[in-house]
């Protein structure tokens, strides 16, 4: 259902104000043909508001051709910003960036950050922006895991379905998504709350099951069997099952690149205005389906790239899959249990 002008720019301005903009700090907008029209209108008007000093980057849209989907992750880290030095210039130069285009997992995207801007990725419908709109308790919850994970070794991971997964952990920084970005050289994406990190290059071992009901994206769609996937030194080595499992090999073969089968970030939905039912009840164009990605309590994992992590896996094929009612620990202690938040600072 629609969302007025007046909601989401008064949206804008408290998620802006969670992100420390102050008034005099320079602003980059960036939008692409892709981009929600509602949500760059209302961020121009919220941003003079609170005083920034606003430069709107407009670019031309790139991977149509390429992308199997118009899904904006089912296409990483290759954008229109590549070899476009005076917008790169623009965005190096600023206090904020507000990216409604996608840079997720491209080198410029690190680049803009080493400079010590702060960036927010936004380009969920306005109605789920509203809905998953972030607060203080979405960054103290996010911050409580992310302390833990950073002092994390190992993690395991087990469910009912069959998964029984471990890898080790320490090699790459934690990735905190709180839904705001307030920290120099950080990054965040509204809407989104949870914690995920890398595991060592080639520790992660074992076997996820992906279940009937879990998701899959970019395919926005829930798995009606299940889909059992073999991981040895860090790698999918094998994918098996029925017509699930057949699909997710073909769509990963197209790619036609090794890298897509690295696992890529490992870690745990803390949202709690998000819910896994969402996904059936949007259209998957809508969208990137971040009730997916945030739901409590699930087991996120994705395959792909690592260049969001400073590792220099760049493949475009980037998949992201929560489970349900899985049990993660970490060095044994409990994080999840059959999907269930169980640290009483995380809830
Ligand atoms: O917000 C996101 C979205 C996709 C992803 O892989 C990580 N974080």
């Amino acid at each position: 259902m629609a969302i007025s002008d007046l909601a989401l720019v008064e949206a804008w301005k408290d998620v802006l104000k969670l992100s420390k903009l102050t008034a005099g700090e320079q602003v980059s907008l960036l939008v692409s043909d892709d981009s929600n029209p509602q949500l760059v209108s209302t961020a121009r008007i919220a941003v003079g508001q609170l005083g920034g000093i606003l430069t709107i980057l407009q670019l031309p849209p790139l991977n149509g051709d390429v992308a199997l989907s118009r899904d904006k992750s089912g296409y990483v880290g290759h954008t229109a910003l590549k070899g476009n030095r005076p917008a790169l210039e623009a965005m190096k130069h600023s206090d904020l960036v507000i990216d409604t285009m996608m840079l997720l997992f491209s080198p410029e995207q690190d680049e803009i950050l080493k400079t010590g801007a702060r960036m927010l990725l936004a380009c969920e419908p306005p109605e789920v922006m509203l809905r998953m709109k972030p607060n203080a308790d979405d960054g103290r919850r996010a911050t409580n895991a992310a302390n833990r994970l950073a002092t994390a070794k190992t993690m395991t991971v087990t469910s009912k379905a069959g998964t029984d997964f471990r890898c080790d952990l320490g090699q790459y920084p934690v990735l905190k998504q709180q839904g705001f970005v307030d920290r120099a050289g950080g990054w965040d994406h509204w809407p989104s709350c949870f914690v995920a990190t890398w595991p060592n290059e080639g520790s992660s071992e074992g076997t996820i099951v992906i279940d009937t009901g879990d998701i899959l994206l970019p395919f926005k769609r829930y798995a009606r069997e299940p889909i059992r996937l073999t991981i040895e030194g860090g790698v999918i080595r094998k994918i098996e099952g029925g017509f699930e499992a057949e699909y997710l090999r073909s769509y990963m073969e197209t790619f036609d690149d090794p890298d897509a089968y690295a696992m890529a970030h490992v870690g745990w939905g803390l949202h709690n205005r998000a819910h896994w039912t969402t996904l059936g009840l949007y259209d998957r164009e809508a969208g990137l389906s971040m009730d997916a990605r945030s739901f409590m309590g699930n087991f996120l994992w994705s395959s792909g790239p690592n260049t969001e992590a400073g590792g220099n896996r760049d493949t475009p094929c980037h998949m992201d899959i929560p489970l349900r009612g899985c049990s993660l620990s970490l060095d044994g202690e409990p994080m999840t249990i059959d999907g269930r938040v169980i640290p009483a600072d995380q809830l």
